[in-house]
């Protein structure tokens, strides 16, 4: 095979719970992972080394890189003799709650796979996912999933998902640990799962917004200010349901219908925003 290509998806958490520190440091978490129409886009082919390129300026190519992190673990775990030469076309904003270094972690597992016909099947997949980060083994299967554990706990869940979504970005990004690192945590004691919750009020917007919270958005409002006025305005421009994904700084709206086009582009402009159908 010459060279493999992948498209590696953007998520939305819908409902964010940050349960109590663990002793390794991490937080067990609770949430609902959704997969939106939002991509990156993987190739990777042989090469007598481990090499990559991207056409972006914001990810690092050090050992932060999750690419070639993920790259060094499949080759070793699976000793195979050659090297890889990956290149990533970025869409996904970076450092934005949308998972896309995750999901390009997850891309280069599935990519790789393919590359070299393993023929290790997707729970495989998943367990070397973890190695990785928090949110990687969810994008093995993508779809729409709750997560359990530091979130690496994955229950894929079968939805009819009825909603137009919007996505804004405020050209903010924010520091996943930094989030964990001062956020207060909340008690949630006695309360029904996010599942339980999610699938009940799926089409039921209104509960969703009295009953779905994620646990950073009171942080991340109080530091930066237009990330909360973000949520105010997609619901003065006709969202159903409105929340902040991850630890930030995207906000995504729920929509029937978006008829206004024009009008939420301009609200927002300065910001990125991506209306997905
Ligand atoms: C908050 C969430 C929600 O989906 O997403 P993002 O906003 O990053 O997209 C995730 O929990 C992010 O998961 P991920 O981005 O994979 O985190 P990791 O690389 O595993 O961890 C980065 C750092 O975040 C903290 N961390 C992460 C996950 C977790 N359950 N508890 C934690 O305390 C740890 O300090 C860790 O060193
Ligand atoms: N392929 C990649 N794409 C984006 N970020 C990456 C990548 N590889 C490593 N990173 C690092 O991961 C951090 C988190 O990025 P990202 O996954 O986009 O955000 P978030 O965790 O908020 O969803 C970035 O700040 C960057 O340093």
């Amino acid at each position: 095979m010459e060279s493999v290509k992948v498209l590696s998806p953007a998520k939305i958490n819908i409902g964010l719970r940050v349960l109590r520190k663990r002793p390794d440091g991490y937080h067990d978490i609770e949430t609902i992972f959704h997969e939106v129409k939002l991509f990156d886009e993987i190739e990777v082919e042989v090469s007598d080394r481990i090499e990559f390129e991207t056409d972006s300026s914001e990810v690092p190519l050090d050992f932060e890189n999750l690419c070639l992190r993920s790259a060094r673990i499949f080759i070793e775990s699976f000793g195979i003799h050659s090297g890889v030469r990956i290149f990533l076309k970025k869409v996904i904003p970076v450092g934005a709650g949308l998972g896309g270094g995750s999901s390009d972690a997850a891309g280069v597992l599935k990519a790789l796979n393919i590359l070299f016909e393993t023929g290790a099947d997707g729970d495989f997949l998943c367990e070397l996912a973890g190695l990785i980060g928090s949110d990687v083994p969810f994008f093995i299967r993508g779809g729409t999933a709750y997560a359990t554990g530091r979130g690496e706990v994955i229950e894929p869940l079968q939805v009819d998902f009825p909603y137009k979504i919007v996505l804004v970005y405020p050209n903010i990004k924010i520091s996943t640990a930094w989030a964990y690192g001062n956020l207060k945590l909340r008690d949630h004691a006695g309360k029904r799962s996010l599942k339980e919750i999610f699938i009940q009020y799926i089409n039921s917007p209104e509960n969703l917004k009295m009953e779905i919270e994620n646990d950073f958005e009171e942080l991340v409002f109080s530091h930066y200010p237009e990330v909360g006025k973000i949520k105010a305005k997609l619901y003065e421009l006709g969202a159903l349901f409105s929340l902040m994904s991850g630890s930030g700084s995207t906000v995504f709206g729920f929509f029937d219908e978006i008829r206004n086009e024009e009008e939420i582009l301009s609200a927002f402009g300065g910001y990125r925003v991506f209306i997905l159908r």
